[in-house]
C-alpha cells in the first residue's frame, strides 16, 4: 500500500511516501511557500498520515485536498498511552503531536531512558524514563525566533543575512554579537540539562530537527535521527 507521510510544522511542511518496505527520500518546503493551489503530485496514493503543529486553517486546507482526491487522511493525536510510553500531560491532548511521535519512535526504536531534543520553529526537550514514563520537557523559542524576536524588539540590532558561522567568543559586529551570543544561550540550555539528565539516570540523547545538527558538539554522543516525527507515524497508525 503506498502511504504518503505528511509532517506540517511551524516552518515547514516535511514528506515522504512510504510503500511495503520501500521508503522515499524526505522532501520538504516552506510553509510560506505553500499556496491553496499547491500541486499534489502524487498519484496512486492509498492513505495519507498527517501530523500538524501549523495553523489550525492550513491543516484543514491540506485535508480537504486529499479528500478531493479521495485520499484519506489519518490525522495523528497525542495519546495518553502507547506502547508503554506514557503522556506526563495532565491533559495528554495538550502536548504537541510532533513532541508525542519523536518520543514514541526514540522509544519503538529502543525501549529505555532518553532525552529527545528536537530543534524545529521552536526547540523542545522531553524526557523519558526507563519504564517507559514521559517525566515532561521544556519549550524555548528556537534558533531562528531568538534571533528574529531580538531584532523585532529593537531599534538598533541590525543584523544581516542569518548565518551559522557562530564562535564561542565575544563578537565585534552587531552580527557576531547576536549570533555568538545566541550560541553561548542555546550551549548553557543543553549543559544545564544534561545535569538534570543525569539526574533522572538519562544516558541516551537524541537529537531531531531543521537545526539538530547546530547542537552536536555539546552533545557528542547523541544520536542525531533527521525523521522522528515521520517515523512516528507508522508506529501510531500500524
Ligand atoms: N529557509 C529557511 N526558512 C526558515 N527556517 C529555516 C530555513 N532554513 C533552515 N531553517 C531553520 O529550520 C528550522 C525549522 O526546522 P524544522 O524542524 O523543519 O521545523 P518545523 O518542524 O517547526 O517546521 C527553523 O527554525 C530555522 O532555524
Ligand atoms: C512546541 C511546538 C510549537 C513545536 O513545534 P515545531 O517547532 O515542531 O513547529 C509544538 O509541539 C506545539 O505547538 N505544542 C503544543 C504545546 C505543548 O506541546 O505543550
Ligand atoms: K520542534
Amino acid at each position: 500500500m503506498k502511504i504518503l507521510e505528511l509532517d506540517l510544522g511551524n516552518s515547514f511542511l516535511k514528506w515522504r511516501l512510504r510503500d511495503g518496505a520501500w521508503v522515499g527520500a524526505v522532501q520538504r518546503i516552506l510553509i510560506t511557500d505553500l499556496s491553496l493551489d499547491w500541486p499534489l503530485e502524487w498519484s496512486g496514493i492509498q492513505r495519507v498520515y498527517l501530523a500538524a503543529v501549523a495553523q489550525q486553517a492550513l491543516q484543514s486546507a491540506l485535508i480537504q485536498r486529499f479528500q478531493q482526491m479521495g485520499v484519506q487522511v489519518e490525522l495523528a493525536q497525542t495519546q495518553a498511552v502507547c506502547a508503554g510510553l506514557k503522556n506526563a500531560y495532565a491533559e495528554p491532548e495538550r502536548l504537541g503531536v510532533d513532541r508525542w511521535l519523536v518520543m514514541l519512535a526514540a522509544w519503538k526504536a529502543q525501549p529505555s531512558a532518553c532525552a529527545i531534543l528536537d530543534a524545529g520553529s521552536a526547540i523542545t526537550l522531553d524526557y523519558i524514563a526507563a519504564d517507559g514514563q514521559h517525566l515532561g520537557g521544556y519549550i524555548l523559542p528556537g534558533v531562528s525566533i531568538l534571533r528574529q524576536s531580538l531584532l523585532n524588539n529593537t531599534a538598533r540590532v541590525m543584523a544581516g543575512a542569518e548565518t551559522r558561522a557562530a564562535v564561542l567568543s565575544p563578537g565585534r559586529t552587531t552580527d557576531a554579537c547576536v549570533d555568538n551570543g545566541r550560541l553561548h544561550l542555546l550551549k548553557g540550555f543543553v549543559q544545564s540539562v544534561q545535569e538534570e539528565a543525569a539526574g533522572f539516570q538519562i544516558k541516551r540523547w537524541i537529537l531531531t530537527g531543521g537545526d539538530g545538527e547546530l547542537f552536536k558538539p555539546w552533545l557528542p554522543n547523541a544520536e542525531y535521527q533527521a525523521d522522528l516525527v515521520l517515523d512516528g507515524l507508522q508506529w501510531m497508525f500500524e
